[in-house]
Order: C-alpha cells, then structure tokens, then sequence
C-alpha cells in the first residue's frame, strides 16, 4: 500500500511512484523492505528449535499457546508501529509464534486424528495456510481503500484474531494422549481417548501408545541416530522436501505478489486484486489435492505439478523479457499481455498447490519411523524456513540483477526436482507407516542403505 510505502520506506516509494524512469526490475529493490519481510523466517526458524524441546518436555498445548500469545503480541506491535524498527521487532516476535505453532500444531494434528484420516487432516494443515494466505489478501484489498491511509494498521494488527482463536484453542482443547503418556501422566488418558475416539475399547491403542513411547524414551541421541547410514534416505529427504518446496519459487508469488504485478503495470488496487486471485486459486487447488492424493499417488501429483510449473515458468519469463528486454525499458505492459501473464501465473500456482503445497509436508511427515520423528520433523521445518528466509531477503534483489531470468532461474530448479522425483521417492500411497521401510528395502537406490550392503532376501 502506498501510505505503508510512504512512511516506512520512503526511497521505495518515490522510485516507485514518482520516478519513471527506473528500471522496471528495480522499482523495488530496498533491503530494509526485504528484512521487513525475511526477518519474520529467520525468527521462526530459531524457535521451532527451542519449541521442539517445550513441546516434548511440557506438551503440545503449551507450546501452542506460546504461539498464540507471540503471534498476537506481534501482530499488536505491528499495527502500531511508528517506526521500521518497531516494524521489524513485531514481525520477529510473529516469527517466534510461528516457531511454535509449526513446531506443535502438525505433531498435535497428527497424534489426535484417527490413523485413517491422518493424510486427510495433515492436509488440513497446507489447506489452512492456504485460507490464511486468502483472507489476508482479500483483507488487503479492502483496507487499501480506507480513507486516510492507515488500513495497513488494520492489516498487520488484524493478524491478531487468528492468534487469539489459536490462544484461546490451546486453552480449551485437551493435551494428546500421545503427550500425556511420554510425561509420565498415565491416569487419565484412557478417558481422554476414549472421548476423542467416540468408543468404549481403547485398550488396544493405549496399549500401543505407552509401547511406543517407552521405545521412543530408549533413543537417546535422535540427533545422532538420524546420521546412521540406515536413515541416509530419511535424512536426504527431510532436508530436499522442504528446500525444493521453497525452491518453485512459490514465495515470490505469495509474499511479493502485489509488488511483482506492480512491476509489470497493475495500479496498487489491481495488484492487491491479483493477489486475491491467486489466495484463491492457491486454496482451491490445495482441496484438489486432498481428493487426489490417496487416489493418483504422491509420485503423479509431484511430477504432474512440476511439469506445469516448468512450462508456465517458461511462458512467463518469456513474456517479460520481450517486453521489458533486459535493461527493464519503463513502461507497463499492455493490458491483454499483463492479463496473460497473470493467467500463466494463476497456472503455476494451481500447480504448486496441489502438489510441492501439500506434499512437502504429508510426505516427509509419513516416511519417518518413530525412534527420529521429532528430529527429522525439526530438520524439515528449519530447512523450509531457511529457505523461505533466503529467498523472502533476495527476491527483490534477485529480480533487479537477474531480471525476467529469476523465473528461468527457478524453472532450472523445477526441471532438478522433478528428476528427483522420478528417480529418488519411492510412492507411499496407501502403505501403513508401520511398513514403510519396505519401500526403501526395495528401491532401486535406497535399498543399498537401508539394508546395509545386503540385499533383502527377497
Ligand atoms: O501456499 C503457499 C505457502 O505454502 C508454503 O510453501 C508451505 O506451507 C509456504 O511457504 C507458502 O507461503
């Protein structure tokens, strides 16, 4: 919003409204607006490593009401910054509540849902992103339109009702059993499931909780074990997953969306607009993929949505080279060409969001055993922040020097994970996670780790 721009990065705003003669790739190119927007990811991926600690030692619901109370404290900040730093402090202190909330919230959803529905509901996880993601856009657009222009207030301060029904739910809703039974809280939990189960004859699950968080409590270095050679697989994907999620260059489209369409000639209000669009789309396709997943594969998603993205990734670098060319020749793009644009945009992100969206989280979350879940879980949330980081603080920056080549730039790294796809995750569709390592026992590569030089007898 130009108010927003006005006041806290004035040297962005004149470049952007008042001087037409900048290169276009450059309009935006500031770094105390990219920290503004990174800061929050660096913050979020030094606590989720603190939070994993709350979570295991005082439960799940604790560390999610730490995230609602820093979410919200940041969001009160924000809304009443007078200053960048008061800014920037707000977005750290929302980067700590989102530490939280994505350290806990996936570990809760997934030890309270019933076994069957677990790939469904860990889906709801993406999916209510996703609805975040929407809201706040459509939110946007309406507050720019507030006289006197201070509906960015309302924008960065509203981030506090969401953290007040996320305080408030930590409040409310029980611990999981899971969570109760590793602190040594027996009594209780067989009521409690009970409850959340809706039947009688528990036995059988309590039984199994309490075996498998007395194997769990016999793993004493997660850290170490997870550099054992038999979970070479489980390591090279936690880390990939989430690196070749940020890798699409997805992010560019959430977080700088209005900026970008700005660039190629959208007035602010159609900008903000755009951005409703593609929340939107981005939303709908997620629900695709909840439909699909257990009935196409992860594997066919994966590579159907890479392919997608490659071409549009393509047509879109495409259309604005040969017209901004590579000095970024000011002046807008017509407005049929922009229209294209935006179309093959809204393209790209449908096939994002019902594939790399979703799976870069159901997949790591299902292929890893027990004794090096949390560990493996923390690595993939810190690489998916870090990245997130990285490419939130150079983006802008990227597209000044890179110009329309950023998107062939990320179209490279589609074409390299697509290939990796193919040849390196093995389908886990419909396969109990109790027998997942069979999948690896039987793969072409992986075999050769998990059975440790032996072939598998059959
Ligand atoms: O839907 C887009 C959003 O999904 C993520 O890739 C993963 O949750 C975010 O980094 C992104 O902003």
């Amino acid at each position: 919003m130009a108010p927003f721009l006005r006041k806290f990065f004035p040297s962005v705003y004149r470049k952007e409204a008042l001087d037409k003669f900048t290169n276009q790739y450059c309009k935006f190119d500031s770094e105390t607006l990219t920290l503004f927007t990174s800061s929050l990811y660096l913050a979020a991926l030094l606590s989720s490593l603190v939070a994993s600690t709350v979570t295991r030692k005082f439960g799940r619901k604790l560390s999610i009401l730490f995230g609602g109370l820093l979410f919200c404290s940041g969001a009160i900040v924000n809304g009443a910054a007078k200053a960048v730093w008061m800014l920037i402090v707000g977005r750290i202190l929302l980067g700590f509540g989102i530490g939280f909330a994505n350290q806990s919230v996936p570990l809760y959803l997934s030890e309270m849902a019933p076994y069957k529905y677990r790939g469904a509901l860990n889906i709801g996880f993406q999916l209510s992103i996703t609805i975040g993601i929407l809201v706040a856009n459509i939110l946007n657009y309406f507050f720019a339109q507030i006289k006197g222009g201070w509906g960015w207030r309302l924008s960065l301060g509203g981030a506090g009702v969401p953290a007040l029904i996320i305080t408030v739910g930590s409040l409310v809703l029980p611990d999981t059993p899971n969570s109760m039974i590793e602190r040594g809280q027996h009594e209780g939990v067989k009521t409690k499931l009970r409850r959340i189960r809706g039947v009688h004859d528990v036995e059988e699950e309590f039984n199994d909780l309490v075996v498998a968080s007395e194997a769990s409590k016999l793993v004493e270095h997660p850290w170490r074990n997870l550099l054992q050679r038999k979970y070479r697989p489980h390591l090279t994907m936690a880390i990939l997953i989430p690196f070749f999620q940020q890798l699409t260059g997805i992010n560019v489209i959430m977080f700088y969306g209005p900026v970008f369409f700005n660039t190629i000639g959208f007035a602010d209000d159609a900008s903000l607009m755009f951005a409703v669009i593609t929340g939107g789309v981005n939303f709908l396709a997620t629900i695709v993929s909840i439909y699909s997943v257990d009935k196409w594969g992860r594997r066919f998603l994966f590579l159907e949505g890479g392919t997608q993205m490659l071409i549009c990734q393509i047509i879109v670098a495409t259309c604005i080279g040969v017209k901004f060319r590579v000095d970024g020749e000011p002046g807008a793009l017509p407005k049929w060409y922009a229209i294209v644009v935006v179309l093959f945009i809204c393209i790209y992100v449908l096939g994002f969001a019902w594939s790399w969206g979703p799976l870069g989280w159901l997949v790591p979350s299902e292929i890893f055993p027990l004794e090096i879940r949390s560990a493996a879980q923390s690595v993939n949330i810190s690489v998916n922040m870090f990245f997130t980081f990285i490419i939130a603080q150079i983006f802008l920056n990227m597209l000044c020097h890179m110009k329309f080549g950023l998107f062939l730039f990320f179209a490279f790294f589609v074409v390299v994970m697509s290939f990796f796809i193919y040849f390196f995750l093995p389908e886990t569709k419909g396969i109990p996670i109790e027998e997942m390592a069979e999948v690896w026992k039987s793969h072409w590569f992986w075999s050769r780790y998990v059975n440790d030089g032996s072939r598998h007898p059959n």
